[in-house]
């Protein structure tokens, strides 16, 4: 929606807008930051007037990105580290050297803790003081300007101090996650661990690099600072200004990747428009040197297949442009990948509805359950534990040759844009199902296929040394009983439905409430309604997927029927059908 108001820059807005010109950045003319706070999305930026295609909004200079390859703090950790080791020799080695912070973020909240005590009047008495012309620096550290690089303290102040990420919900907030994966995804234990077992021992390992010229003050003021400075509730808030606002930036010349967001989970964007850069990269380790911090880039919001904007990578300077026509008050929105609300409530703290790129999780190992209980076997019976231990090394030979163990759902049928944002249509034909059927994981068939085969079939297969693979509609009889890869499936998700303190309907009579037509319910605070939303979107996906497969399943019980073959000849059509040759 456009915004014709203008908005008059706050102090902070306005200390880091003077900020960002005069360290290098450009800001164009025709945008502004402006407050979407009555949209929930807090502050974005918008177009002062129409826009072409390709208009550049903004361009910033490496050297002003945040992150390990900027910062003096590496080099100098680096510098430290040797003069330890050639005093200790080899006889009393280091056990907190900055090479033993790699891996996961450590070493670049470490570098944004450091250069934000740098950044304020006593940290940067206390650090400028101490800091020694620069030693060797790699090629990998050669952006930053000047001997100390720039100050980032304005684009400090600009950073949210509170997030609604659920890392920081109460225990009553996280249950109205129940059910969701993304409780298990939050990570507080890990970040905990990380502060507590290595960054702070780190810090006080090395005092001079942390506290610079204070570090020669008594012990309890280098404490003081440390516990400022260093607190582990400034590392959570650096952590989530990482996990919501980081860029993911190559080196010049080693493949354009886009991204907004934490970069652990690989959600890149390859930004192939980009003429000064090579395309793509292989899929190896991420380099935690290419996650950095990108001032103004940042302030772009997004939402759901709706960005008009793009960062482009340049040898020197990252450009934000257009990437179409942007009508004058317009919001200019970037995009955080698309993805499903489980992983933008994780790492942004909001939900976009409806998100047509949710997905709902669905671990192998319900298949096996999901078996079991059609057997009837689910007591913890000696039969029911021979049998499952069947069915788990089954599932696991499908796992040591390279099938998931965790399989994505995701929707089958386009949402309607309209609350409750359902799959439509509502009452698809026998057609459409079959159609939408086809977008089902083969692997997920193939697995299923797998746990009903008979034990021969299965042997076969092992020997052949071919990947396993299924229609939707196969059966297999075994033991006098036929069992479907389809209805295997869809009781699967019918236990993954279970877990859910609320169904799916119960969740949208909450959400919409004021939609359906006399309930008046007080309103959700904002947390309950995201979970809620993540939560029913979810149960959504995996209502979608059941229809499907409950389909199939009826279409392939009615095939058997008609076929009306006996026994023994179903048995050898199972043994040979359905196998056809892998596309993996
Ligand atoms: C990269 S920052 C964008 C700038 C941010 N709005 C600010 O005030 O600084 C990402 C954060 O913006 C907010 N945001 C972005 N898009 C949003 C949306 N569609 N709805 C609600 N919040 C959004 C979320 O808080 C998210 O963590």
């Amino acid at each position: 929606m456009a915004s014709n108001t203008q908005h008059e820059p706050t102090p902070v807005e306005q200390s880091f807008l003077n900020w960002f010109e005069s360290t290098g950045g450009y800001l164009s003319p025709d945008v502004s930051l402006h407050d979407f706070t009555l949209q929930g999305m807090g502050r974005g930026m918008k177009s002062n007037k129409r826009l072409e295609r390709d208009a550049l909004l903004f361009s910033i200079p490496r050297y002003m990105l945040l992150g390990t390859r900027t910062s003096t703090l590496p080099s100098r950790a680096i510098a430290a580290d040797e003069k330890a080791a050639s005093l200790e020799a080899q006889t009393n080695p280091h056990l907190f050297t900055w090479q033993s912070l790699s891996g996961g973020w450590t070493q670049l909240l470490l570098v944004m803790l450091w250069e934000h005590f740098r950044s304020t009047a006593e940290g940067g008495a206390a650090l400028n003081d101490s800091l020694a012309p620069r030693g060797s620096m790699d090629d990998e550290q050669d952006n930053a300007g000047g001997s100390v690089g720039p100050s980032w303290g304005p684009y400090f102040d600009i950073l949210p101090r509170n997030f609604d990420t659920p890392m920081f919900w109460d225990r009553q907030e996280l249950q109205d996650l129940e059910g969701t994966t993304v409780r298990e995804k939050i990570g507080l234990a890990e970040a905990q661990l990380a502060y507590r077992t290595q960054l702070l021992p780190y810090i006080h390992a090395h005092p001079d690099l942390f506290v610079g010229s204070k570090a020669s003050a008594n012990a309890r003021q280098v404490e003081s600072l440390i516990s400022t400075y260093y607190s582990e509730e400034l590392f959570h808030r650096m952590g989530s200004a990482v996990l919501s606002r980081s860029f993911h930036v190559n080196l010049p010349g080693q493949g354009g990747l886009e991204e907004v967001g934490e970069a652990e989970d690989g959600m890149e964007v390859e930004d192939d428009e980009d003429e000064d850069e090579e395309d793509g990269e292989g899929e190896g380790e991420e380099n935690i040197n290419d996650v950095c911090m990108v001032p103004m880039a940042d302030m772009l919001n997004a939402r759901f297949e709706s960005d008009n904007a793009r960062t482009f990578y340049h040898q020197d300077v990252l450009e934000m442009r257009t990437t179409q026509v942007v009508e004058a008050g317009e919001q200019l929105l970037n995009t955080y990948g698309d993805p499903p609300n489980c992983d933008l409530i994780r790492r942004y703290g909001y939900v976009d509805e409806p998100n047509g790129a949710d997905v709902a999780e669905l671990p192998a190992t319900t298949l096996v359950d999901a078996l079991l209980s059609l057997e009837g076997l689910t007591s913890t019976t000696a039969v029911h534990e021979t049998r499952r231990a069947d069915l788990l090394s089954r599932l696991g030979w499908t796992i040591s040759i390279g099938f998931d163990e965790v399989h994505a759902l995701a929707y089958l049928f386009p949402l309607s844009q309209e609350a409750p944002f359902e799959p439509t249509p509502l009452s698809p034909t026998e057609r459409e199902l079959r159609s939408a059927a086809a977008s089902i994981s083969d692997e997920l068939l193939a697995q299923a296929r797998v746990l009903i085969m008979s034990p021969e079939t299965l042997e076969k297969l092992k020997k052949k040394d071919k990947l396993p693979s299924s229609r939707i509609e196969a059966r297999e009889f075994v033991d006098g009983q036929s069992r479907g890869v389809a209805e295997i499936i869809a009781r699967a998700i019918e236990l993954r439905l279970e877990v859910y303190p609320t169904t799916l309907q119960d969740n949208r009579a909450t959400l919409y409430a004021s939609l359906s037509t006399h309930k008046r319910l007080a309103p959700l605070s904002a947390r309950r309604r995201n979970a809620l939303v993540v939560r029913s979107g979810e149960q959504s996906v995996l209502m979608d997927n059941l229809r499907v497969l409950k389909a199939a399943d009826e279409a392939s019980r009615k095939l058997e029927k008609g076929q009306g073959v006996t026994s023994e000849k179903r048995k050898d059509a199972s043994e040979s059908a359905g196998h056809k040759k892998s596309k993996r």
